[in-house]
């Protein structure tokens, strides 16, 4: 096993995913394929059967099954890799971070792919924060049996770069791998922007399909649910502006226009996650929101009121 990173544009790297879900299994499974050296940290029975049958990524597109190098609950016998693809849920940032640090080197890049807008930061409370990145995803995975991973839909584009967003060898050559991979990481001038863009969207399809069990298709054809995801778009426009950030003059309507290209049956993870009964990331949507509101001095009360309506089953069952 090596012990030290290099990264070497177009060359194979050493990549480990925190964790092997939805986000971290889908890019596993394409990464391993391409031929990169591909560490899947993984619990309970998700690891039994990556470690038993391979790790199985199920789309449109048919079925791909991966043995990854290595599969593994222990971050301490990993060594340090070039990239770490981190993705769990909000939740439990903090202690996937500090799992994380065995595998971190001086050169080694974490790249958060969590909804909302606060997990780089969080995770420069944990890491050196020249080890940390910014990034976002548009993919729909999910894990649906344990070491199968299920993407709905075929968009798939992973946004990132360095926290200041300027050029770095080691985002290059990641966005280099995950292109030839076969999935898309454009590149782009201000990873803020693209956070906050993805968040003013994540906001009201969050808040709106899960406090009001809804569909993207209802919040389409109803009206009143219409409106209602309509002002919480607008108020987290508002947030992220008086919070500094460069959002498009249009991107309201942007975010409008995008719901056409959701099948109308979906729903956003927090709604699902409802469903099943599993603990909401609500603290880092409407809560954020809420809360960051609160920092930029403005209000917010359809964020605040979908949080609410959403915070007693914030835990799950
Ligand atoms: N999946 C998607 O399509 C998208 C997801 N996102 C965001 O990305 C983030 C990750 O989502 P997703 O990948 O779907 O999440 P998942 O719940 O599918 O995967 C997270 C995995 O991490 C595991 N895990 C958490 N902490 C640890 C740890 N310390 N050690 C080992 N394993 C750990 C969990 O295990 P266990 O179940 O045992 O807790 C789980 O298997 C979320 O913020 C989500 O909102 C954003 C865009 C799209
Ligand atoms: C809306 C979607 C699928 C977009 O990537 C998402 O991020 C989520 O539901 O968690």
């Amino acid at each position: 096993m090596r012990s030290s990173a290099h990264i070497t544009g177009g060359s194979s790297m050493r990549i480990a995913t925190m964790a092997t879900g939805g986000i971290g299994g889908f890019l596993a499974v394409k990464l391993s394929k391409a031929g990169h050296e591909v560490v899947t940290i993984a619990r309970g029975a998700h690891l039994e059967a990556i470690r038993t049958n391979g790790l199985t990524l199920r789309s449109t597109d048919g079925t791909e099954v991966v043995h990854p190098f290595l599969a593994t609950d222990r971050t301490d016998e990993v060594g340090e890799v070039d990239v770490i693809l981190f993705g769990v849920k909000g939740d439990g940032l903090e202690n996937a971070a500090r799992a994380c640090l065995p595998m971190i080197g001086p050169e080694t890049v974490v790249v958060p792919f969590l909804n909302g807008v606060e997990a780089s930061d969080r995770l420069t409370e944990i890491l050196p924060e020249r080890n940390v990145a910014n990034g976002v995803a548009r993919v729909s995975t999910t894990i649906s049996e344990p070491g199968v991973i299920t993407q709905t839909g075929t968009f798939n584009s992973f946004i990132f770069a360095e926290r200041d967003s300027k050029p770095s060898a080691r985002i290059d050559a990641l966005r280099t791998a995950i292109n030839e991979a076969g999935s898309s990481a454009p590149e782009t001038q201000d990873i803020v922007r693209d956070l906050w863009s993805k968040f003013v969207l994540f906001s009201g399809l969050s808040g709106v399909t899960a406090a009001a069990r809804c569909t993207i298709g209802d919040i389409r054809t109803i009206p009143e649910l219409e409106a209602l995801f309509r002002r919480a778009v607008a108020e987290t426009t508002s947030i992220g502006r008086a919070l500094g950030v460069a959002l498009d003059a249009d991107i309201e309507e942007k975010v409008w226009a995008s719901m056409e290209t959701f099948p109308p049956h979906g729903r956003a993870s927090t709604a699902i996650d409802l469903e099943h009964g599993r603990p909401l990331e609500i603290d880092w949507v409407s809560g954020a929101a809420s809360r960051l509101a609160k920092k930029a001095g403005i209000d917010a009360p359809v964020n605040a009121a979908l949080y609410a309506v959403l915070l007693p089953h914030k835990n799950g069952r």
